[in-house]
């Protein structure tokens, strides 16, 4: 006779470990599971996707009804157990329902924590922990504007992003002074803070909730400090209980969550715990990796498998926000007796660190590439010796790269841990790519679920996917420029050529977007297409541009703004340097400081002065904040130097007249040296232009941040009429061929030298491209003095520049 196996609560953990089971030993038990909610079991992670657009609730059902059916499970949905008789060894529920077990499995999750303010029982106030709770907020978006949510951790920051996408006004209160300070150290959270200031969250820091206001329905929230927010919905996201009020009343042990041993026995025989509810060794998890290592344990126990048990869990986390890429591991604040390596690029918003105890890498925060996240989380779970190699981790070797991932893929062991959300090691998914024919990271996540959660392990199982098939055998998934699309760039860009799509909402409606207002990914990028196409016809629409470009300055950490005027060439003239310094001394200007780009910032404007200093200085901009061509540097060339053999000076010159202020794919940088010596360093820019004995040699997709990139040689010119003629040419190339956000270092990378070499190779072709280019950027005027222009005609600054571009970067 089969024994009988009773499982409390239909959730991710209970019946993954009941999946495991069934693997193991099918057919020994006789399976019942209840649940409180009437839902077969359901991937809750994807509630966070749901709610910001990008899924339904029937694409994150796990197992659906049929497959309770197969496997000879009886469900009960929509009912709780309410009595546990471990005498008897009886469940009942609260509908009545008597089941016997032999072997019980208690898997109630958690509560959402709910702070006791007074109010909180009004209606618009709730958590974010079930289907429910997600349709109350799809709901609640349809006819209410303002929601506010309490709890600057991953749950509260998903809801966020969610409540945003449904376009309402979104205020996160945190009682810290620096968000998901569990996961992130300041500096990460601070940039993680900028970029979703940018993407239209208000961020309330430092507040202590008082109360809830309103009537019947929520109004506001009141603080501490006596301010007050107004709110028609309020979501608390501030941390979650274990669910143990169950076994507590059932004379199972107790702590803050049901105590088990490493086989997640509770101390009543026949009584088991698994998942958010448990705790073991004092620690009661929070996501679904610990929780399904539970399971496997659970499931070798109910089988009669021998294992040497749970030993606990290492844990990462991935923040999944559109557009933001955190990820956070191990011990990552870095206490006494740690060191660190640290990589931090505020150009490109990259941050990254590691921490080292005893030669092991013990922690990570990673933001804004997460893409060695797998990497560095598996060498925190191994504890790899790293001595001697530490820098190397984030930096590369002296002269050399990092090991690529491709390379680290191939060196994990089988039984390695690959996607931690699902429990898919490297193994099962080589497996499935040897014998089930899996061919992209799409058939990976049908055949084995790694990569259908958090999304975050899908970098690693690409290049697992390399490792076994090679780079030509992998299919790339279709992943559309972003989550309101599946088109990709180019079917954009031929629908907008094909129809003759002229504005975004058009380009939005005529290609049936999901969210009708797009989203900052595409909005940004289809404005800039659509004027890469028409320059002529299309308007420029301020508003989805990046929040520096709308308003012609970079803004700085203390919310003031910075002034770089455009200094051609780096050559400027004693009557510029004296308005500049004029201007200076009348703003009162905090630094005044020589850029990276050889022309003059000036730091600490407030954004009510910037048009009376633009106007002062009676100088155009210098794009610093722009999508195009920031600067070209030069050295003195033959003109003083006694090196030099061409005229340095005047041709960086003239190529900055004619590159200025026309957009590009991502911001360019372009330098000319006099001679091969390349004191302008030439070789690690854009477009790089080095006098050679009779001529120039032009270079191409070199980088000097983050990810260093020498450039490549593409072509040898004798005058320069040429060296003006390539280099249009080939930035109308790129402005016409790359995506939007690609520096021309990726896209070169991407398409290959050849390729571009081909393309600028005719004559002819090169003329056309340079027409194109010039007439577009002859239909470019400067910002600044449109600006002043328009203030004469008695336009506020602040109408001219558009600021409600919400949620645009
Ligand atoms: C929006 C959201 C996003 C998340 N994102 C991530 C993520 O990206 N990565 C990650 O690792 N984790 C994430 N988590 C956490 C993760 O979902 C949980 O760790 C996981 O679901 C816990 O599984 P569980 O089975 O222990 O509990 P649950 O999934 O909560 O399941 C418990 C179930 O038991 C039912 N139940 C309770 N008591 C009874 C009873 N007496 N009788 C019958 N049924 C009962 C409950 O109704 C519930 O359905 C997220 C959570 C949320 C809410
Ligand atoms: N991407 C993911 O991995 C993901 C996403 C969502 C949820 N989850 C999991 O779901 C669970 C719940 O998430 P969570 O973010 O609610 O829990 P959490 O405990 O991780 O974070 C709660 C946050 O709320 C803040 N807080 C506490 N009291 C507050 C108050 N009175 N006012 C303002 N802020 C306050 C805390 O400082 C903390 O940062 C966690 O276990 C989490 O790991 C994970
Ligand atoms: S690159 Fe050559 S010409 Fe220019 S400053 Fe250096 S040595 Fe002189
Ligand atoms: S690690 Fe989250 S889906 Fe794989």
């Amino acid at each position: 006779m089969k024994k009988k196996l009773v499982l409390i609560g239909n959730g991710m953990a209970g019946v993954n470990a009941i999946e495991q089971l069934l693997k193991l030993a099918p057919g020994k038990y006789e399976i019942t599971v209840f649940g409180s909610e009437p839902h077969p079991n359901y991937n809750r992670i994807l509630l966070s996707s749901v709610l910001a657009g990008d899924a339904n609730i029937k694409d994150i059902v796990i197992n659906d009804w049929s497959w309770y059916r197969e496997n000879g499970i009886t469900l009960h949905t929509g009912q709780t157990v309410t009595t546990i008789d471990t005498t008897k060894q009886v469940v009942i529920s609260d509908k009545g329902t008597t089941v016997a077990y032999d072997e019980l499995i208690i898997a109630t999750g958690s509560l959402p924590f709910m702070l006791p303010l007074p109010g909180a029982d009004k209606e618009g106030v709730i958590a974010f922990r079930d289907i429910k709770d997600c349709e109350t907020m799809l709901e609640t978006a349809k006819h209410y504007k303002r929601a506010v949510v309490i709890g600057g951790g991953l749950l509260g920051l998903e809801a966020a992003r969610g409540l945003r996408n449904l376009n309402m006004e979104v205020s996160v209160v945190h009682i810290f002074k620096h968000l998901m300070e569990r996961q992130l150290d300041e500096t990460a959270a601070r940039m993680l803070q900028e970029e979703l200031e940018s993407q239209g969250m208000q961020f309330l820091l430092e507040k202590h909730t008082d109360s809830i206001l309103g009537g019947k329905r929520v109004t506001g929230v009141r603080f501490k400090d006596g301010s007050e927010v107004k709110a028609d919905l309020v979501v608390m996201a501030v941390g979650i209980r274990p669910n143990i009020a169950l076994a507590k009343e059932s004379g199972v042990e107790i702590n803050r969550g049901i105590v088990v041993g490493d086989y997640m026995e509770t101390n009543v025989p026949h009584v088991y715990a698994v998942g958010e509810c448990a705790e073991h060794r004092g620690v009661a998890y929070g996501l679904v990796a610990p929780l399904y290592e539970q399971g496997s344990e659970l499931a070798k126990r109910l089988a009669g498998v021998p294992s040497a048990g749970y030993q606990g869990s290492v844990v990462s986390t991935k923040l999944k926000v559109s557009g933001v890429n955190v990820f956070s591991a191990g011990q990552f604040a870095g206490e006494p007796g740690t060191k660190s390596v640290r990589v931090q690029d505020d150009f490109d918003g990259i941050y990254k660190k590691i921490v080292i105890r005893d030669g092991k890498v013990v922690g990570a925060v990673l933001f804004g590439d997460t893409t060695e996240g797998s990497k560095l989380f598996a060498m925190i779970r191994n504890g790899e010796d790293v001595r001697g190699r530490e820098k190397e981790i984030l930096l590369g070797s002296q002269g050399g790269a990092k090991a690529s991932g491709v390379e680290y893929a191939a060196s994990m062991a089988n039984e390695e841990i690959v996607c931690g959300c699902n429990g898919v090691s490297k193994g099962t998914i080589m497996n499935a790519i040897a014998e089930k024919g899996c061919t992209s990271v799409n058939d990976v996540k049908y055949c084995t679920k790694a990569s259908g959660s958090c999304g975050g392990c899908k970098p690693l199982v690409a290049d697992l996917l390399t490792v076994a098939l090679g780079a030509d055998g992998v299919t790339s998934v279709k992943e559309g420029i972003c989550s309101c699309t599946l088109y990709s760039r180019d079917e954009v860009v031929d629908a907008i050529k094909r129809m003759k799509l002229t504005t975004s909402k058009e380009v939005m409606n005529v290609l049936e977007w999901k969210n009708p207002e797009g989203c900052s990914k595409c909005r940004p990028a289809l404005n800039y297409y659509l004027g890469m196409i028409w320059p002529e016809e299309h308007e420029d629409e301020v508003e989805s541009r990046a929040v520096n470009e709308r308003n012609h300055g970079n803004i700085q950490k203390d919310s003031t703004y910075s002034v770089i005027p455009r200094i051609h060439g780096g050559v400027t003239t004693a009557e510029d340097l004296k308005k500049i310094a004029d201007v200076a001394v009348k703003y009162n200007v905090q630094t005044v400081k020589i850029t990276g780009a050889q022309r003059i910032g000036l730091y600490g404007i407030k954004k009510e002065d910037l048009p009376s200093v633009w106007q002062d200085l009676d100088m155009t901009s210098g794009f610093a904040y722009g999508k195009s061509l920031r600067a070209v540097k030069t050295c003195v060339g033959s003109t003083w130097c006694r090196f030099g053999t061409q005229d340095a000076m005047s041709m960086g010159i003239e190529l900055e007249k004619r590159l200025e202020r026309l957009s590009t794919p991502a911001k360019t940088k372009v330098a000319v040296s006099g001679c091969p010596r390349n004191c302008a360093e030439a070789t690690i820019k854009d477009l790089g232009v080095v006098a050679i004995d009779g001529g120039w040699e032009l270079y191409v997709g070199g980088n000097g941040g983050t990810d260093v990139r020498p450039a490549e040689l593409l072509v040898k010119v004798k005058s320069e009429e040429e060296v003006i003629e390539w280099t249009l040419a080939y930035f109308q190339y790129y402005r016409e061929n790359a995506n939007y956000n690609e520096r021309t270092s990726k896209w070169i990378e991407r398409v290959g030298l050849e390729s571009v070499k081909q393309a600028l190779e005719s004559e002819e072709e090169r003329l056309a491209l340079k027409e194109r280019f010039e007439k577009s950027a002859g239909l470019t005027k400067d910002p600044w003095k449109e600006i002043i222009e328009k203030q004469h005609l008695s336009q506020t600054y602040e109408s001219l520049v558009p600021q409600d571009a919400a949620n645009i970067v």
